[in-house]
């Protein structure tokens, strides 16, 4: 089955000659999240700006829900709502109008019962008058949400939802975007934070330089890239890392209570059992083990670092 976006061969080239975007293909599911990770300037923005309407791809193409961004731009684009990074929103108007003004003009007739359901989900009816000059920082995003779904989209962009905010506000917009999982919608959001990525999305594609560089579902990539550190809790303290075990990369912790020591789980052998049975071998007691996966941001660097290696070989 199709996807509710279907990207074949995208290209951009700038008037500059910068060539932001080389040839991405990407189909995404009716209700999936898809996070967007890339470094600055890898042609995030512009994949957005071009499924948007807002820049003209130089090859290939996007349909939205069937419908060609190109051809049958007008369809295509009642199904998608943008919420900008930058908050811009007209300060002495009320919630309410604002949002009713933003659905006016997508063309739509008023829909006062729809506007009510967004606000109430984003837990903004009880300001529906306020002015929104007088909403903190977090209620501004969720009128910017509110805005981007005032015409009913199938389909919602956010461009990094939380840059710069602080970490009460960032959960709070991860659970604003749950709900709207939940509602059925369709989210692509770009984004800087990886924690975010992890915590969100079904999906997760690389872009780095242009190019999609990887697309996987976000527990497959956190398990096949992931490394791991196995923490091995000691009876009794050591001053020193035994020599028998010398040069496999372990560390010591400061009390000498606690060796440390990284693998990768896509290795044939990790080396665990050989290390388990060398501490025995030493007469170094073990109390407990644990590991721990490391996060998206440790895969990532490690991702962009191969496929460049992959790329200049
Ligand atoms: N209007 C434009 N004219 C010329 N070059 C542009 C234009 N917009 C973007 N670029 C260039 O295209 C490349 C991709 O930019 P884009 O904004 O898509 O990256 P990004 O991944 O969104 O970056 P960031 O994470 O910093 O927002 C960059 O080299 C950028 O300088």
């Amino acid at each position: 089955m199709a996807g509710i976006i279907e990207i074949e061969n995208l290209s951009k080239q700038y008037g500059s000659g910068t060539k932001a975007l080389s040839d991405v293909s990407l189909s995404i599911e009716e209700g999936e999240i898809i996070a967007l990770l890339g470094p600055n300037g890898a042609g995030k923005t512009t994949l957005i700006s071009i499924i948007c309407g807002l820049v003209v791809p130089t090859g290939g193409s996007v349909r939205v829900g069937g419908h060609d961004i190109a051809t049958d731009w007008r369809a295509a684009r009642r199904l998608i709502g943008l919420v900008p990074q930058e908050i811009a929103l007209e300060p002495f108007e009320t919630v309410m109008n604002s949002v009713r003004f933003t659905r006016g003009l997508y063309g739509e007739g008023r829909d006062d019962a729809w506007i009510e359901q967004v606000l109430r989900s984003l837990a903004l009816w009880g300001k529906r008058d306020a002015a929104t000059k007088e909403l903190s920082g977090g209620m501004k995003r969720r009128v910017l949400i509110a805005k981007a779904l005032s015409h009913k989209p199938k389909v919602l962009f956010l461009d990094e939802p939380t840059a710069g905010v602080d970490v009460a506000l960032r959960r709070e917009m991860w659970q604003v975007v749950e709900q709207l999982r939940r509602d059925g919608v369709t989210i692509i959001l770009t984004t800087h934070y990886l924690e975010e990525a992890e915590e969100m999305a079904d999906r997760v594609g690389v872009i780095d330089r242009g190019r999609l560089v990887l697309v996987k579902p976000t527990a497959e990539l956190m398990g096949e890239f992931g490394r791991k550190t196995l923490t091995i809790e000691l009876d009794a303290p050591l001053t020193r890392i035994p020599d028998r075990l010398d040069g496999r990369g372990l560390r010591l912790a400061a009390d000498g209570r606690a060796l440390a020591y990284d693998y990768d789980t896509r290795a044939e052998r990790t080396g665990i059992a050989r290390l388990l049975g060398d501490l025995a071998a030493e007469g170094v007691t073990v109390r407990d083990v644990s590991t721990r996966q490391s996060n998206l941001e440790e895969i990532f660097m490690t991702l962009v670092s191969e496929t460049r290696q992959e790329v200049t070989a």
